[in-house]
């Protein structure tokens, strides 16, 4: 029988849920995860919230195969190494965002109207009325820095006190931020409009000190700053600092480095200091715990793998064919000009269509150079949905029976018009090659490094005059190919060269041959 342990409070639903399916379940929140740990090394699944799960953990459980955090950030948990013993880690997005937006309106509330204070001071036998003069939220600025869950739940929540809400998030496509009612700005932009400003992205190096002294220098006198997100989002000491100085901001903290009793470095800066009390409530705790089980029944009874966050590509699939939708996603990209993406439509030949999903990433990645790197398949594709890209992985046909390879088709906007741009490639001697751009066949380019394409009217001597001119600039060119296509007498010119070739240089050549297009690809 699978044994799962919970060392965590966590809603019986889930225990319940995961015994009817048949599973040993061991749910203690008081003894600490190593030694139950030690005491269970049969243990095949984990569910935590907040519990660190090291190497040390893992390495005690040579069963384990899952861990489930009943919630949403996972940098608790060392997912690099989980996958190295291969270990599936996962969480449950998205199930406590509504607590955690309704905490972050408490909060702005609480510390408009003073009541923290207030209530303190009227049960001493104060009568402080004047003293507590407040702000109303009503058609304030509010500044939403990450709209994934909670932050899209909370331009909700906010929006019956008729915000202006400005929004920045890398991975979310403007046309989708206005959808929902959010101005996609600048992270500058929001530190220097907002009356409030709140933070919902992940923890972890890429956000540490993402708000740091520049930002805090530009927030208006009077500016609120809300973290929900992971201690470490904010440089503190820089807060502290621009405090000291005089600037008059007020800071609203729920999170610290430890989940523990004792001192927290944010008191001294902090306006108002929370236990970790974003995804507190019995609904949040419920629901992250009934779709921990069923993920977890999902994934031994089905394989489902949805949820996943440290995954990697399945075997029998080469990662040249990986790093070829990569490559092949970036050309079409700079080939048709990198005007904003509506459509991807992919062709998945031989035996690289079963893998298909497996290619959504690396393609997200090369369409879109911002887009977050690694996610699992539906990740990406919801990130290419959000982006507002419609995305397609159409059925082989039979009368086009090509070996392993790869077809791709990018629709661009401009201007209300539409330009599809069409690429292929192959692997050959496990080097990723594009074998047709548009309709210049016969390529079979390795674009790894850096890659200048020429269009031009085809005619003598043109080969010459570019290679003259990257000569002239110590260029030299490692590889080179130039198909013609005899239906419209235009030629493309695709050279490798040993460094990069600057935008003048390019534009120089562009100029002398008359090219119709030039670009250049560094990957
Ligand atoms: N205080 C609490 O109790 C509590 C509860 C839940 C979640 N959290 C924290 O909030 C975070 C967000 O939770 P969620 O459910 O909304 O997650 P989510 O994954 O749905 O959303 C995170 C968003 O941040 C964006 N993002 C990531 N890195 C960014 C960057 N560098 N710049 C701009 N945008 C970036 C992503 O594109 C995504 O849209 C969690 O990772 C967790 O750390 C705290
Ligand atoms: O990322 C999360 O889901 C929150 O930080 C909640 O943490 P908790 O489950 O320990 O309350």
């Amino acid at each position: 029988m699978n044994k799962v342990l919970i060392p965590t409070k966590l809603s019986d639903v889930a225990a319940n849920t995961l015994k009817t399916a048949g599973y040993e379940v061991i749910q203690d929140a008081d003894t600490p995860l190593d030694v139950q740990a030690a005491s269970h090394p049969d243990t095949v699944a984990l569910i935590v919230r907040s519990e660190k799960v090291t190497p040390e953990i893992m390495d005690s459980l040579p069963s384990l195969k899952l861990v489930i955090r009943a919630g949403a950030g996972y940098d608790n948990i060392d997912i690099v190494y989980a996958r190295k013993k291969n270990v599936d880690v996962m969480n449950t997005p998205g199930a406590n965002s509504n607590a955690v937006a309704e905490e972050v309106m408490a909060m702005i509330l609480a510390y408009y109207r003073h009541l923290v204070q207030a209530d303190t001071t009227t049960r001493a036998g104060l009568w402080e009325k004047k003293k507590y003069m407040g702000s109303e939220l009503t058609k304030k600025t509010v500044g939403i820095i990450g709209l994934g869950n909670i932050g899209r739940n909370l331009v909700k929540r906010l929006q019956g006190f008729e915000p202006t809400l400005l929004g920045y998030d890398h991975f979310l496509a403007r046309q989708r931020a206005l959808n929902i009612g959010v101005t996609p700005t600048s992270i500058e932009d929001i530190f220097s409009q907002c009356d409030i400003i709140t933070l919902h992205v992940p923890g972890g190096p890429s956000t540490h000190h993402m708000v740091n002294a520049e930002l805090i220098s530009r927030m208006k006198d009077g500016a609120v700053l809300i973290n929900c997100s992971r201690y470490g989002v904010v440089d503190e000491e820089a807060l502290a600092a621009a405090k000291a100085a005089g600037k008059t901001i007020g800071y609203l903290t729920d999170v610290h480095p430890k989940d523990a009793a004792g001192e927290k470095p944010s008191a001294a800066v902090a306006d108002l200091l929370l236990p970790h009390l974003g995804a507190n409530t019995r609904e949040a705790n419920t629901k992250a715990a009934k779709r921990a089980a069923e993920q977890m029944v999902a994934y031994f009874s089905d394989g489902d793998t949805s949820c996943v966050v440290n995954g990697e590509s399945p075997n029998g699939l080469n990662p040249a064919h990986l790093q070829l939708a990569f490559l092949l996603a970036a050309l079409a990209r700079k080939a048709g000009g990198n005007k904003p993406i509506r459509r991807v439509e992919c062709t998945f030949y031989g035996n690289l269509r079963v893998f298909r999903k497996w290619f959504t990433a690396p393609i997200l990645e090369g369409l879109l150079p911002h887009a977050e790197k690694g996610l699992m398949p539906p990740a990406a594709e919801e990130s290419l949905r959000e982006h507002g890209i419609v995305f397609k992985a159409r059925e082989p046909k039979d009368d086009k029976p090509y070996e392993d390879s790869i077809t791709l088709d990018v629709v661009m906007e401009d201007e209300g018009e539409y330009f599809n741009t069409s690429v292929r490639g192959v692997v050959t001697e496990g080097i990723p090659m594009v074998s047709r751009l548009n309709n210049f066949n016969g390529l079979y380019a390795d674009l790894r490094g850096t890659t200048i394409f020429l269009h031009y009217k085809d005619r003598p001597g043109i080969i010459a005059t570019i290679g003259s001119a990257l000569y002239s600039n110590g260029i030299n060119i490692d590889n080179i190919a130039a198909p013609a296509d005899h239906s419209t007498q235009e030629a493309l010119a695709v050279l490798k060269t040993n460094k990069p070739v600057s935008d003048e240089l390019l534009n120089k050549i562009a100029g002398e041959i008359d090219a119709i297009t030039a670009f250049s690809l560094d990957v």
